[in-house]
């Protein structure tokens, strides 16, 4: 059996938890899970206790995160860790390049290398912040073709939000297994272990990685108490262990670099856990859009799905945001995305068809970025088109977009400025707007 193969194979019938945020628990044996307290003298079935925390311990309690683990062996027996190269991987602060006011448009990344895996195919296109303040954010591109077979991921410097684009993934977490496929987002806490098994001969997407406060629901205010992601739609594993007594390599992301250290076993040797410290999927179609059903076209705030919010109110460190299939039935209004100019920086990524505001060039497995007050909007043949409209209820279900938008400007890398595959020429999308104006 190919390795994809195996990993379908593992991926097939996968049981979950639901709910954001919850105090789950789930244990792969019965009675590995004590009752009544974390951390017995003796913890049942002879595991370690170990507790992992994603919060200070003194967060208030809206704020904390921690889980507990009971595994094979405690992640302390390890040896030291030493640095690994950090390929096309980069960490903030971003100092390598200045920050560029242009919008900027790329092309997909090209096919990698035959023996490419997960954490190899990441390659950094920019981000913000400090990841030794925990604060700012990354964008980050994958592509793979092969497994992790022996070797482990975590990230000290923040979450990950992983986001396919093309062929899915199987994620081997401490916490169990979960599988994201195009078209769903899937989480990492910062700090766990997990390991990608690609379930297609070729794996693309985008990865968002936040140092800030971990991603949380939006408040709803006037929306109520529905709406946009709803909690139970996320989902967690449940408890999946592996007994391996073999060399595994565990790959930690520290203040932007790569570190290694082999155990002598595997570090998914987590047989229960509880807390709300734990990965999640969430599958971007079941997203409740909502919208204007009178005339102008609401912010994009209101596709917000995760939020990390910043010691400013309302002011978030990062957005994830989906343009997800919708109907547009505004009256007198321009539909597609205005023309804008915006203190927030915006990352757009396309899962699949097209996007409302771009006739061409904005492909899937593509982004742009228009960074902190860069003018942009529809492009000249879009606008033509949405100003001559007849305007009768328009189903929008061609395609599905993603935002990260951050409130602090997005410096690109060397790399994704030197690419071949950053479009020249992008400015042209806008000219040609034709001057209309009669005094
Ligand atoms: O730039 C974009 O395409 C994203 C976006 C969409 C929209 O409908 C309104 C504002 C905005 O930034
Ligand atoms: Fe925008």
């Amino acid at each position: 059996m190919s390795s994809t193969e195996q990993a379908r194979k593992a991926a097939e019938g996968l049981h979950h938890l639901s709910g954001f945020g919850n105090e789950h628990s789930s244990e792969a044996v019965p009675g590995a899970l004590p009752l009544g307290r974390n951390s017995p003298q003796r913890a049942p079935l002879g595991l370690y206790a170990e507790q992992l925390s994603g919060s200070a311990f003194t967060e208030p309690r809206s704020a904390n995160r921690r889980s507990w683990l009971y595994r094979i062996r405690p992640s302390a027996a390890h040896p030291r860790f030493v640095r690994a190269e950090n390929g096309t991987l980069a960490g903030a602060p971003f100092t390598d390049s200045v920050p560029d006011p242009n919008r900027l448009r790329w092309n997909p990344l090209p096919d990698p290398a035959p023996g490419t895996d997960f954490l190899s195919g990441l390659w950094t296109l920019g981000g913000n912040g400090d990841a030794a303040q925990r604060a700012g954010m990354a964008i980050h591109l994958y592509a793979a073709d092969s497994p992790m077979t022996d070797r482990v991921f975590s990230d000290a410097d923040g979450e990950l939000l992983i986001v396919p684009e093309r062929g899915g993934l199987l994620l081997r977490t401490e916490f169990g297994l979960l599988r994201a496929e195009p078209g769903d987002a899937a989480l990492i806490p910062r700090g766990v272990r997990f390991r990608v098994e690609p379930l297609d001969a070729l794996v693309r997407g985008y990865v968002c990685e936040n140092y800030g406060r971990p991603f949380a629901l939006p408040d709803l205010g006037p929306i109520g108490a529905n709406g946009l992601a709803n909690a139970r739609d996320f989902l967690a594993p449940v408890a999946a262990y592996e007994d391996e007594d073999r060399p595994v390599e565990v790959v930690s992301k520290f203040c932007g670099n790569l570190w290694t250290a082999t155990y002598d076993h595997s570090p998914l040797d987590v047989v229960a856990w509880h807390g709300n410290h734990v990965p999640y999927v969430y599958d971007l179609r079941r997203f409740n859009v909502l919208g204007s059903i009178s005339y102008d076209h609401p912010d994009p705030s209101i596709f917000t799905v995760l939020t990390s919010p910043s010691d400013t109110p309302g002011l978030a460190g990062v957005d994830f945001v989906v343009f997800a299939p919708r109907w547009l039935v505004g009256e007198d209004t321009f539909r597609p995305p205005y023309f804008h100019r915006n203190v927030m920086s915006e990352y757009m990524g396309l899962i699949e068809g097209a996007y409302d505001a771009k006739a061409e060039g904005f492909v899937p497995g593509g982004g742009s970025l228009h960074n902190m007050m860069s003018a942009h909007g529809p492009d000249r043949e879009t606008f033509e088109a949405a100003s001559a409209a007849e305007l009768k209820p328009q189903k929008v279900d061609n395609g599905l977009a993603i935002m990260f938008e951050t409130r602090w400007p997005v410096t690109a890398t060397p790399q994704a400025l030197d690419t071949s595959r950053l479009q020249q020429g992008y400015d042209q999308v806008w000219q040609g707007l034709e001057r209309h104006f009669r005094s």
